[in-house]
């Protein structure tokens, strides 16, 4: 638990970038800072690690204050995360992720392969091992950044808008896999970041954070939405809020119809009866989506379903997380839904098979369940 009290920092021109903070961080939970640029999230955050030291006030990590720590064993507790991953550039991915054991004095050979293994946990191939930092794209040095502060395996990890520098759509990636890392390690995660969207739907709890350094409020994503504390906090989370809160709330439970599944390899004969309105799901051996066919597709294919001539579009969505995976979100479902070319959301289960399909009404019907039940705002 790190715990903030009555914190100020005034930097020696004057400026107070935090201004008598009360906050209390919670074990193996996912705590955000959000707030608008220059509203004290950088340094807040800093101030754990003691990069910075605050100007009054005290913070205890375990009951402990850390002006009592030597920075340096402090640090070795608490992984940080930067934009741009902060990487050194003349050494291989595999060694600037066995840096942290090394300094520890662990021998370089359990060093690398400790590294390998973080490596494959954020999802690195091992290939990438030898290569340098500039040899990889921004959400790949990112993940070497992560597995890099994992290293040392500390409670806590630190993360400064960490995916801030890369596009939506790995930006999105990087997300679900920290959220994965998450539900397996149970870090204590202290997450800076200016997009309320990043913060609702990777926050346990968020602090908003206003300009002056001053904490506007600090609850949970769906309390947050609910009942912003006042008209700041109102308008940093935004009008579109029913929108945003299909981020958190679970995809899991939503009623999943069934969809029309053929096999690749079928006789289009036999597909064709398959199809409903038009449509069907081809997937493999293992029931997982290969791509959607069509009747006009079917008339163009001679023996078999043809995986080469199917249709991609459409994303899909997990709605359960029994077998390791992590549940989607009901807005995955309305993206899967309205991008699919048979207007149907692919459900599958954690090992990626077809569990069913939903199309947009279905998604705005949870939505609404959930705002009469009072989980999100109406
Ligand atoms: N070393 C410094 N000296 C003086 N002022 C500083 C220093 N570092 C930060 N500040 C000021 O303190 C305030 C808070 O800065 P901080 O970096 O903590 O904000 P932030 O919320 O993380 O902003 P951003 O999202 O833009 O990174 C800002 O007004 C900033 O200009």
């Amino acid at each position: 638990m790190i715990e903030f009290q009555a914190v100020t920092k005034r930097y020696p021109d004057g400026t107070v970038a935090v201004d008598s903070l009360d906050l209390t961080v919670e074990d193996g939970r996912i705590t955000v800072f959000v707030g608008p640029s220059g509203c004290g999230k950088t340094t807040s955050l800093r101030m754990i690690n003691r990069m910075i030291d605050p100007t009054s006030g005290t913070i205890l990590l375990n009951g402990k204050d850390i002006r009592e720590s030597d920075p340096p064993l402090l640090r070795r507790g608490i992984g940080y995360v930067i934009q741009h991953a902060g990487l050194f550039p003349h050494r291989t991915v595999l060694d600037n992720v066995a840096t942290v054991p090394l300094l520890s004095g662990v021998d370089k050979r359990t060093a690398r392969s400790r590294a390998a293994e973080l490596m494959e946990l954020v999802g690195l191939p091992s290939t990438m091992a030898k290569r340098y930092p500039a040899q990889l794209s921004g959400g790949q040095q990112q993940r070497v950044g992560v597995a890099r502060a994992l290293a040392a395996d500390p409670p806590v990890l630190l993360m400064d808008e960490p995916f801030s520098a890369v596009d939506p759509i790995v930006r999105d990636d990087l997300q679900q896999q920290l959220l994965r890392l998450q539900s397996e390690l149970d870090k204590t995660i202290v997450f800076v970041t200016h997009d309320i969207d990043e913060a609702i739907k990777l926050g346990d709890r968020v602090a908003v954070f206003r300009v002056g350094g001053r904490l506007a409020q600090y609850d949970s994503p769906s309390a947050l939405l609910a009942k912003p504390a006042d008209d700041f906090v109102s308008s940093f989370v935004g009008r579109d809020r029913g929108y945003r809160a299909l981020g958190f709330l679970t995809a899991t439970g939503i009623p999943v119809g069934e969809v029309a599944t053929v096999r690749a390899g079928d006789a289009p004969e036999r597909a064709r009866e398959a199809l409903v309105d038009g449509w069907a799901v081809v997937v493999d051996e293992q029931n997982r989506p290969l791509g959607w066919v069509s009747a006009d597709l079917l008339s163009t294919m001679d023996k078999s379903v043809d995986t080469e001539a199917l249709v991609s579009g459409g994303s899909l969505f997990e709605v359960d997380s029994s077998a390791g995976g992590t549940a989607g979100s009901l807005r995955n479902a309305l993206d899967a839904a309205l991008s699919s070319p048979a207007a149907v959301g692919i459900a599958v289960d954690g090992t990626g098979a077809v569990v069913g399909g939903v199309t947009a009404d279905t998604v705005l019907s949870a939505l609404a369940d959930a705002r009469s039940s009072g989980e999100v705002p109406g």
